[in-house]
């Protein structure tokens, strides 16, 4: 049946952007919901799933540019966090039944079931093409049309209770305390598949909160938002970076930036997707990373700090890596757990291990 039919009817869908375009699509996911939120794109081919459960899409309304989503479902297993957390879903095609063997539900039935609206049949090239002129811009979706633009509500950080979560092993080495400011659980899983203890603690964290429990090393992890709301976070980095090894992911990765006095900076329509080709400075390596940001630390304002930029996106020459020379501490732009993307970064896990391993424990 054509989810987006009752009555035999066409449910119309209105996505109305801030620079007074307007799309005219048919609804589907939650047929009522009507949303504002910021417009962006990815360009990825697989991986709605992943993308859809991110934290780091928080308020924040997909367009997907491959013309067909949905196409092998949703299976268990695969969500980033509990929950879809991207406000809406901007397709050109929803495929209405999934085919494949782990497929519990459609994506039509889980936008449904988790109250998301989406909107299909939209020109999803074309709509890129405007953010890719204007820039990530306000939008609303509605089920009539509307002459007033509203304004998205602004990013918070999200707040997840401390948890503790153990390695499958008894012999645990490394105990890695994740700050997680909306973290992805495939990076949870990257560090456990290692054998690491992991300890989850909310940005609320105090430096002593955090090195009471004895941590090998700090993983800042990915997150939505500017990450410039966070600076109440940036003295702690600041600590323990004199004390653990430390590895930013995201926007972890421009934390450490802002924490050692570097600039962030809005980009006009960021990385969405996965074969963003960086370049490693210190070996020439050049290898495809999955990405998902919309801020950017300044080039020019790393010069100024104790950082090293070590690697760079090949197209517009983003930073894509940092690290601290002398020190244990190193962050990347890109998403070396993604996992509908590609698995070139995947090693940096290992990196960590071992700058974990090459430390003496201070505490
Ligand atoms: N994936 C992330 O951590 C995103 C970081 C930040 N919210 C940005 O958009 O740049």
């Amino acid at each position: 049946m054509d989810v987006s039919k009752i009555g035999g009817l066409n449910m119309k869908k209105y996505l109305t952007l801030e620079n007074g375009d307007v799309f005219v699509g048919t609804a589907c996911g939650d047929l009522g919901g009507e949303i504002n939120g910021e417009l962006v794109f990815t360009t990825s081919m697989t991986g709605y799933q992943e993308t859809l459960t991110d934290p780091s899409y928080q308020n924040q309304i997909i367009t997907f540019t491959y013309p067909l989503i949905g196409n092998y479902g949703i299976s268990l297993g695969t969500n980033q966090s509990n929950k879809v957390e991207a406000a809406a879903v901007v397709v050109k095609e929803m495929t209405e039944q999934a085919f494949h063997y782990q497929s519990v539900i459609s994506l039509d039935a889980y936008l449904k079931q988790s109250k998301i609206p989406a909107i299909s049949g939209i020109d999803t090239r074309q709509l890129t093409k405007i953010i890719r002129q204007y820039g990530t811009m306000k939008a609303s979706l509605t089920n009539f049309p509307v002459d007033k633009k509203k304004s998205a509500s602004d990013h918070q950080a999200s707040i997840i209770k401390m948890a503790s979560l153990s390695a499958s092993s008894d012999k645990k080495i490394d105990h890695v305390v994740l700050v997680d400011f909306g973290v992805k659980a495939n990076i949870v899983k990257s560090l456990q598949r290692k054998e690491i203890d992991v300890t989850v603690v909310t940005p609320e964290s105090t430096y002593e909160d955090i090195a009471k429990l004895h941590p090998t090393g700090i993983l800042l992890s990915n997150g939505p938002g500017d990450p410039t709301a966070y600076s109440d976070f940036l003295p702690v980095i600041k600590k323990l970076q004199e004390a653990f090894p430390i590895f930013g992911i995201c926007l972890g990765h421009q934390l450490l930036a802002l924490a050692n006095g570097a600039k962030t900076y809005k980009m006009t329509f960021g990385h969405r997707g996965i074969n963003h080709p960086v370049k490693n400075l210190e070996n020439g390596d050049i290898f495809i990373t999955s990405q998902n940001h919309g801020y950017a630390v300044d080039a020019d304002s790393i010069k100024e700090t104790p950082l090293k930029v070590t690697a760079l996106e090949v197209n517009d020459k983003t930073v894509e890596g940092l690290r601290y020379p002398g020190r244990p501490i190193f962050s990347v732009q890109y998403h070396p757990e993604a996992a509908p993307g590609p698995h070139d970064a995947a090693k940096l896990f290992d990196h960590f291990i071992d700058l974990m391993h090459a430390t003496e424990e201070v505490h």
